[in-house]
């Protein structure tokens, strides 16, 4: 089959590879010149080896990137859907603009799938109509089904593979035809949703649910802080019950889909409750981490702070909605920073900026960004340290070579990634979240 996927970013790359290696002639899509070029140099963006060589194993053998759409039996729509947070929705100008190409390349028989993470009813009402403009309706015409995404970045090249599926067509013969082209190329189970809106809702739920149970353990932290309490030895010792598994605290909740994809699901309704209050939890974790470094050093005016990790989890490059960069911003008392703390807590949170000036240097050994620095300059003469993304690299950071540049002796460690006992014995007071 010749298939056609749009967008060939962190999802599209690895949706094109996996169809390429059952076979399929894939055409991967992409209008942002720098990603084409890369693949055509043969360097995809990832920092996940086993996942670079898998696509490059059908790179130009099977998956040839492109500059221009192509005609093609099946369109499989991985285009971003950014949180619009002036508006409180869904920006869904990438998806409208992708099926906007699609109809104009469909022919009767012809299939689409949706990839991207959508509100409930995207694919009804937004793709649809936006095929059917072309003349051809999907469902009678065309097949048209939504099929989520659920790899983990750090671990793609298993779970695209691996991962169960959830298919919800707009008519059964949708969903059993996209169906039966996922089990073809991967060897967990596809599912059959009842329709496109319920398999959009389930994918949002799994996203949710993680945040709020994130969200529960940043609480448990902040709770055992009080009581001058571990929370990672009292977390571990509740996880002993067989009922109960915890997940791990820490300096925010980051990516561009946990953070934004409770809101997708209360787009449309009035119903949003715990969800919203799990999102003002995880977002109120940058004032809990200002909290600790005050509890330590006092006024924060004119302080230096070196931040480690600003990709939104360890061994990513990825730094959207990152909280080692919301950090940072609230730290400098930047005005953007200030009322994205202030939206998430709106209604009691105790998430803030900070009004003091702070000097932060900033350090991730994955991420690209000009506003980074050197390891070296970031610990240089600083009276903190915090560590907000779990590196591998951070882990082995010698404690005595840091203590010898810092000013201070203050480490924060939120991922919990660093060896707390060597970092004491060099001198530091070592919190941890
Ligand atoms: N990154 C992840 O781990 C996961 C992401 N998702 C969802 O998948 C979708 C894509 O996310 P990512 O791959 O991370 O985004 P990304 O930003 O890495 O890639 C999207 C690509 O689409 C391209 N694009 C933009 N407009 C286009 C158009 N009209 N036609 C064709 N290509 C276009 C962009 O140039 C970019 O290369 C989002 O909805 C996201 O929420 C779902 C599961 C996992
Ligand atoms: C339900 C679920 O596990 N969804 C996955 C998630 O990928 P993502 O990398 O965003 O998830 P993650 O590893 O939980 O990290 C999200 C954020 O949560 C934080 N985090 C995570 C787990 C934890 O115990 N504590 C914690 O603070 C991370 O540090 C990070 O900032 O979202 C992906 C997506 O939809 O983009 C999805 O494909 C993945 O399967």
């Amino acid at each position: 089959m010749r298939i056609c996927v749009h967008g060939v970013g962190y999802v599209g790359l690895a949706s094109a590879a996996l169809f390429a290696h059952d076979g399929h002639d894939v055409v991967g899509y992409d209008p942002d010149e720098e990603t084409i070029e890369r693949l055509n140099r043969g360097e995809p963006r990832t920092t996940e080896p086993e996942f670079a060589a898998y696509v490059g194993d059908v790179l130009g053998n099977g998956l040839e990137p492109s500059h221009d759409p192509v005609v093609a039996d099946c369109h499989v729509i991985c285009v971003p859907t950014p949180y619009d947070a002036s508006v409180g929705a869904a920006d869904l100008s990438y998806v409208e603009a992708a099926a906007r190409t699609v109809a104009d390349l469909l022919r009767p028989g012809d299939a689409v799938v949706v990839e991207s993470t959508v509100p409930p009813r995207t694919t009804e009402d937004v793709v649809a109509p936006a095929l059917s403009a072309a003349g051809l309706t999907p469902g009678e015409d065309v097949s048209l089904a939504y099929c989520p995404e659920t790899i983990l970045p750090g671990n793609i090249a298993h779970e695209l593979v691996n991962n169960d599926r959830i298919v919800g067509g707009v008519d059964d013969e949708s969903t059993d035809l996209v169906a039966t082209l996922f089990e073809s190329c991967t060897e967990g189970t596809v599912y059959r949703a009842p329709d496109a809106s319920t398999a959009e809702f389930a994918k949002l739920a799994q996203n949710a649910h993680r945040d709020v149970n994130v969200a529960f353990a940043n609480e448990l932290a902040r709770l055992a802080r009080d009581y001058g309490i571990d929370s990672r030895a009292a977390i571990d010792l509740a996880n002993v019950h067989p009922r109960v598994d915890v997940l791990n605290p820490g300096p925010g909740v980051g990516g561009h889909c946990l953070p934004v994809d409770p809101w997708f699901l209360g787009q449309s309704s009035d119903e949003l409750d715990l969800l919203a209050a799990a999102r003002r939890v995880n977002d109120g974790m940058v004032g809990f981490v200002i909290d600790l470094l005050e509890a330590s050093l006092g006024d924060l005016e004119d302080r230096r702070i070196g931040v480690l990790g600003v990709a939104y989890k360890g061994n990513v490059d990825d730094a959207r909605h990152s909280p080692g960069l919301r950090l940072a911003d609230a730290l400098a008392g930047r005005d953007d920073a200030a009322a994205a703390v202030r939206h998430a807590t709106a209604d009691g949170g105790d998430g803030r900026a900070t009004d003091a000036s702070v000097d932060v240097r900033l350090h991730d050994p994955h991420v690209e960004d000009d506003r980074l620095v050197s390891l070296e300059s970031a610990v240089d003469g600083a009276d903190a340290i915090v560590v907000t993304a779990g590196h591998s690299e951070y882990r082995n950071v010698d404690p005595e070579t840091i203590a010898a540049a810092t000013d201070g002796r203050t480490i924060v460690d939120g991922p919990a990634v660093l060896d707390a006992d060597a970092w004491r014995e060099a001198g530091f007071d070592y919190v941890r979240i």
